[in-house]
Formats: C-alpha cells, structure tokens, sequence
C-alpha cells in the first residue's frame, strides 16, 4: 500500500484537505467554503467552529477516498490563514469568540496609541513586523479586554490562545495539545524572532498573559496524534506552517534570493533570505520562513490584503460576475486604454503603505464603462499592488530574476501575463498550483523520514507556464502613473 501524506490547508475564504503521494501528486481533495462576517466596517470575523466542521470534514473525505483508493496515510501536515486568533476554554477546547480575522480592523487605534507611545521601534526590531492591527497581538488584546470575564476566566488559566493551526491541533488531539510552529508565532507581534521565543516586554506592551499562548515548535515536529475516533485510527501530525510559509515550501523556495507570490483573498510575496535576517527599509516584514531542526531560515515578505477577494467583491457583492474565472474573459473584452482604475482598499492598505483607514475606491469611470472595464481595472489592481511591493524590494536591493506564482487567482491567464508585463519580470505557474498544501504535506514527510531533505523536494518541482513580459515601456509607466495617482487620491479621502 503506497503512503502518502493528508495537508489540511485551512484558508479565509475555504478550508480544503488534500491528500499527496510521495511524488507529490494529487490523491485527493475536498473543500468547503465558510461564512466570511462582517459585524462593522473594517471588522471581519469567522465562526471558528465552523472552522473546525469543514476542516474536519473536508480531512475525513480526503482522507477516506486516498484510502479507499488503496493508500495508506502516514502523516497530517497543517496550514493556515495567519494572524487569525481563536481564544478557547481549555476544557473541551470551546470558542468564547468568533476568531478575529487578519483583514479585521478594529484595533487600528490601538496601534496608533502604541506607536504615539513611542513602541514601534522595539516591536520591529524583534519581530520584525509593524504596528498594524494585521497582527495576531491586537486582536487577542482585544478578546481580553472587550468579552466579558475573560481577562479573569484567563488569569485562572483557564483559557487557550492560538492562531488557526494550534486551534485546530487541540481539536484534532482532543484538548492535549497547546502548540503552534514558528512560522504562525512569528506572525503574533509576541515572538522574537532573534531568540525564538515569547518576548516578556512585548507581552506587557500589548498587555497580554503569557499562560494563553502555545508552546513553539519547529516547523517539522511531534504535534500530537488525532483522537482515534476521527479517522479511525490516531495519525500523528508531523508538519504546520503558516499558508504562506507553506507555499514558499511547496514552491521549493529553498535557496537565498529564491521569491514566490500567492494570489488567494489576499497576496503574499516572500522570498528566501537564508539564516539572515534582513530588516527592510522599505516597511516590508521579516518573518520566518521555516525552522527546520531548531534552525531559523528567514524571509522579506510583502502583504497585500486584498486580491482575490476583490474578485469576490465582484462576485458576492455588487453580482458583475457569476464565477471568479468569468473574470478573465471579461478583462479580455476591455480595451488597453479603458482609463478605470480600482484601489481595492477594502480592508485598508498593507505594504509599503500601511494605511488602516483607507477604503476602497473606482476612478475615470465614464458612461462608456461596463462590467469588463471594471472587471480589469480590479485584476489589474492586484497587478499595480505586486509592482509596489517589487519596487519597495528594489529599495531593498533586491531585483528577482524570475517569481514563482501560485493561489486560486493565477489559474487566470490574463492576469498571470499582465503580472508578468507589469513586473518586466518572467513569471513562472507550476504544475502543482496547490503549494501551500503541498507545502504543509513536505513538513510532515520532511519530520516522518518519507523524504529524505530539501533536494527530494526540489527534483519534484515542474513548472506548468511561464509567463513572459511583453508591450511598451511607456505604456506600463504611463499605468503605474494614474496608479499613483489614484492611490493617493484615495487615501487622501480617507
Ligand atoms: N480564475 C480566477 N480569476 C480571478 N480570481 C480568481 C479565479 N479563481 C479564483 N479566484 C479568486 O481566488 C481566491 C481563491 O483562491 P484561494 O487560493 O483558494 O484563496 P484562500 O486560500 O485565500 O481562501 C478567491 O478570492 C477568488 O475570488
Ligand atoms: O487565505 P490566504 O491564502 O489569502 O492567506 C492569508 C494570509 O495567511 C494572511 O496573512
């Protein structure tokens, strides 16, 4: 019976379970959306019991039809949306709140007060992230001070704080374990990513305990066994990251100055910077990429918060489209000078701008302007937001040869092309576009000894397409001007 591994990739929008083989082939996959909340402008929330029922349902089918298939499941491996807080009673592992979402917003004055407060400094230093209500520190903060009785039901050690993954680890263990992996803390704001661990002076910054927070493993480790009533019998979970961490695993991401780019509800460029960690002057992040054998490896990373989820805007919100891919047709039937411009601010804007305040706006629209120009003028959106995190990276001193992109949006071919014009960088689609399950799959066969290191990992890497910069320079620049333009006008509006 051939092994292979079950990655449970619990994203914002859906939690989906896919089951590899050793080749890192598809053996099976099941998927179900969940209900994104909005209780106030810029809040955004999620059930996290709805969480872990299509999380766990989505693992039992998976795992049912690899097996069935006559294969053999020797390992779990995890990956999440990040940021994403859950804060739960220990007995019974139960939410006393809908999780905090990373897009929620509602800390923002909160970070404003700290920075007045002179701490951003030491926050960057050791964690390398900004003062923005992203991060996980806020949104715990904000559990402990708003819901009520909770600050002393924690203070009893009673409670359990976690990102998605070590949430979804004490369900899967039935309450044993309180764990997370070094990639997900170190998207806290609490974790020293110098020393690798809980930072007593960020915790009394951000004013929270540290008894409610998991212990941090490695990205390969012993995160516990399931409860042998889940899948029938207990299968240890050997392997978590991050989703995005996961994907610059599956992408094969492993040498210095190697870069990748996921377009889900939102876009993550991350690239390889070894055992160094490089603090940008550009406000892009630090973080780490994978800790591997109690070893650091680090990455520079660009946060766009929304992509994808504009075109679930389009979608869900105002109804212009019946399907996410219709969205690439439509974007064919625009003219190159439709002069439309989106800043899909919905959420505020992450890197390099770090404006919590900003909304979303449409610009140069005429009476002549239809679905297909709004339609492109939102894909291209994500396009000029990816060219921005290029450009704080050149400051950097970074220049890429070549990016890896992934996620549900790239499967749009125009979009992957314009990305590639915008960039005048060649932009490479690989065959498996599930990296960050994959990726979750490679940490556990990684710490099960199913693969041997890194180069078994690399030898599987095949690219589908690769996308080549084409059309003038003075028509991309000519864009990226009205971009500007459109992008300041919106945030002075603000
Ligand atoms: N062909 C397409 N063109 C443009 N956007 C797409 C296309 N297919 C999916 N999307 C968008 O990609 C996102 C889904 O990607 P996925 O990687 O599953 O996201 P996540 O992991 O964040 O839930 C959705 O926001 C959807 O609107
Ligand atoms: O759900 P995704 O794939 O857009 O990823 C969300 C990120 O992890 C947020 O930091």
């Amino acid at each position: 019976m051939p092994d292979c591994i079950l990655a449970m990739d619990q994203g914002t929008t859906s939690s989906r379970a896919i089951v590899f083989d050793l080749n890192g082939d598809i053996v099976a996959v099941a998927q179900q959306e969940f209900r994104q909340i909005f209780p106030a402008d810029g809040w955004v929330e999620h059930d996290a019991n709805e969480i872990w029922d299509t999380s766990i349902k989505t693992a039992q089918a998976a795992f049912n039809e690899a097996e069935a298939k006559g294969f053999t499941v020797k390992a779990i491996g995890i990956t999440n949306q990040r940021e994403t807080s859950v804060l739960w009673e220990r007995d019974g592992v139960k939410p006393v709140h809908n999780a905090i979402v990373w897009q929620d917003r509602r800390t923002a004055g909160v970070c404003q007060r700290l920075k007045d407060e002179g701490h951003e400094f030491e926050v960057q230093d050791k964690t390398g992230l900004l003062l923005d209500p992203y991060f996980s520190a806020t949104k715990l903060a904000w559990l402990l001070e708003n819901e009520h009785g909770v600050r002393a039901h924690a203070a009893a050690g009673k409670l359990a704080w976690g990102t998605i993954d070590s949430f979804l680890i004490a369900k899967l263990t039935g309450g044993k374990r309180h764990v997370t992996d070094a990639t997900n803390a170190s998207r806290t704001s609490l974790f020293n990513i110098r020393t690798q661990e809980w930072d007593e002076s960020l915790l009394r910054i951000f004013g929270v305990p540290e008894n409610v927070l998991p212990e941090v493993l490695d990205s390969c480790a012993d995160f516990g066994e399931t409860t042998a009533d889940l899948f029938g019998r207990s299968i240890p979970i050997l392997g978590v990251a991050g989703d995005q961490q996961a994907a610059t695993v599956g992408q094969c991401c492993f040498e210095e100055g190697a870069i990748k780019s996921t377009y889900g509800t939102g876009c993550f460029v991350l690239m390889n910077t070894g055992e160094n960690l490089v603090p940008s002057k550009n406000r892009l992040l630090t973080t780490v990429a994978y800790r591997i054998g109690g070893k650091a490896t680090y990455a520079l990373e660009g946060s766009i918060f929304i992509a994808g989820a504009a075109v679930q805007w389009l979608r869900d919100g105002i109804k212009v489209l019946d399907h996410a891919r219709d969205s690439e047709a439509l974007a064919r039937q625009a003219g190159d000078d439709h002069g439309v411009y989106m800043v899909p601010a919905f959420t505020g804007l992450g890197a390099p701008h770090w404006d919590p305040h900003v909304r979303a706006a449409l610009f140069g629209m005429t009476r002549a302007t239809g679905r297909a120009e709004i339609v492109r003028a939102t894909l291209e959106s994500v396009c000029f937001q990816t060219h921005d995190l290029f450009s704080a990276m050149a400051e950097d001193g970074i220049s890429p040869k070549v990016l890896r992109v992934d996620g549900g949006m790239v499967a749009n071919d125009w979009l992957a092309q314009m990305l590639a014009n915008l960039l005048a960088l060649p932009v490479d689609r690989p065959k498996v576009m599930e990296t960050t399950a994959l990726g979750a799959a490679y940490l556990a066969g990684l710490q099960a000894g199913l693969y041997s290191g890194f180069s078994d990992l690399t030898a599987q890497w095949q690219r589908e397409r690769r996308f080549v910069p084409a059309g003038g320079f003075g028509q991309r620049e000519a864009m990226l001007g009205k971009w500007y333009k459109a992008v300041a006008a919106a945030r002075s509006f603000a």
